[in-house]
């Protein structure tokens, strides 16, 4: 006969949410936006129901990489986190895909526990309650050049999710003029919320996720281009920042 104990245990267990994850990594810096600089691990998770045209985590996104995601528990995902940053709480940016696609809730509580805080980032397409739960949540909608359409209920809602619980900023890729109008339109249906511009990194269409080619020349004119239509625009609320981590070591995966 199983103790009572050990029952319900196995039953609690059973019962632990599963979340599907591409990969956990780091610690590293956050790169972009808000939080640029600060360490952190991330937990990238598999699956996003976008695919956005310059996409570039399409190891978590495509469908053909779907073999490499590994369902885990929460508390398997924490052991990862305390084992990549040695058991000292940090922020821990969860990302993807779309992370707002999977059971996220368990792991953040069980991560407060141990003094983890939360970051999520999402393109604020699905909402969900644990959102509340978070540290940060940034809402990354997407522009025209991505091919995707913004769905704005669906973006309020998750701003509403999140109202009483953590910090949310909007971050915004920009390609271009028509990005840069989206920003703009976007910040001004939200004008609580921080705004944080970066300049898109191109991904040559079919390229593999991991390919290291970039160009810091031309992210570097787009940048300039970018402070240059906010400054002349007296957007004087917008961030405007690089893609950090990009510029040091470019599309690696895992940094
Ligand atoms: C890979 S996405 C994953 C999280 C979520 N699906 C989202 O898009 O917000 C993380 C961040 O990277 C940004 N990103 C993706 N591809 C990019 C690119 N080619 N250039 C600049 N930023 C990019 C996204 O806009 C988002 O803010
Ligand atoms: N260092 C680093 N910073 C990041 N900020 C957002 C990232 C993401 O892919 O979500 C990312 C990433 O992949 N690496
Ligand atoms: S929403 Fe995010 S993860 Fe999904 S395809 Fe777009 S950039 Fe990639
Ligand atoms: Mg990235």
């Amino acid at each position: 006969m199983n103790a009572p104990s050990a029952i319900s245990a196995r039953i609690r267990g059973a019962a632990e949410a599963v979340v599907r994850v591409s990969e956990i990594f780091g610690p590293t810096i956050q790169g972009e936006g808000a939080l640029i600089g600060l360490p952190t691990v991330f937990v990238r998770t598999g699956g996003c129901d976008y695919r956005c045209s310059w996409c570039d985590s399409l190891h978590a996104v495509d469908s053909r990489y779907r073999a490499d995601w590994k369902p885990m528990t929460s508390g398997a995902i924490l052991d990862e986190v305390r084992r990549l940053s040695g058991d000292r709480p940090l922020t821990v940016t969860i990302s993807g895909g779309n992370p707002a696609i999977q059971p996220l809730g368990d792991l953040i509580r069980q991560g407060h526990e141990r003094g983890y805080r939360f970051a999520l980032e999402t393109q604020g397409s699905v909402s969900q309650d644990w959102f509340a739960e978070l540290d940060m949540l940034v809402l990354s909608p997407k522009p025209p050049s991505s091919g995707m359409v913004t769905d704005w209920q669906a973006l309020a809602n998750c701003v509403a999710e999140a109202s009483a619980g953590p910090r949310t900023v909007l971050k915004f890729v920009v390609f271009d003029e028509a990005d840069y109008a989206f920003a703009r339109d976007a910040a001004s249906r939200f004008p609580a919320l921080a705004v944080y511009l970066q300049p898109g990194n191109p991904i040559p269409e079919g390229a593999e996720a991991e390919h290291e080619a970039v160009d810091p020349d031309a992210l570097m004119r787009r940048m300039e281009w970018l402070i240059d239509r906010v400054t002349a625009d007296r957007w004087f609320e917008a961030h405007v920042l690089p893609q950090l981590h990009v510029l040091i070591w470019g599309n690696r995966r895992g940094v």
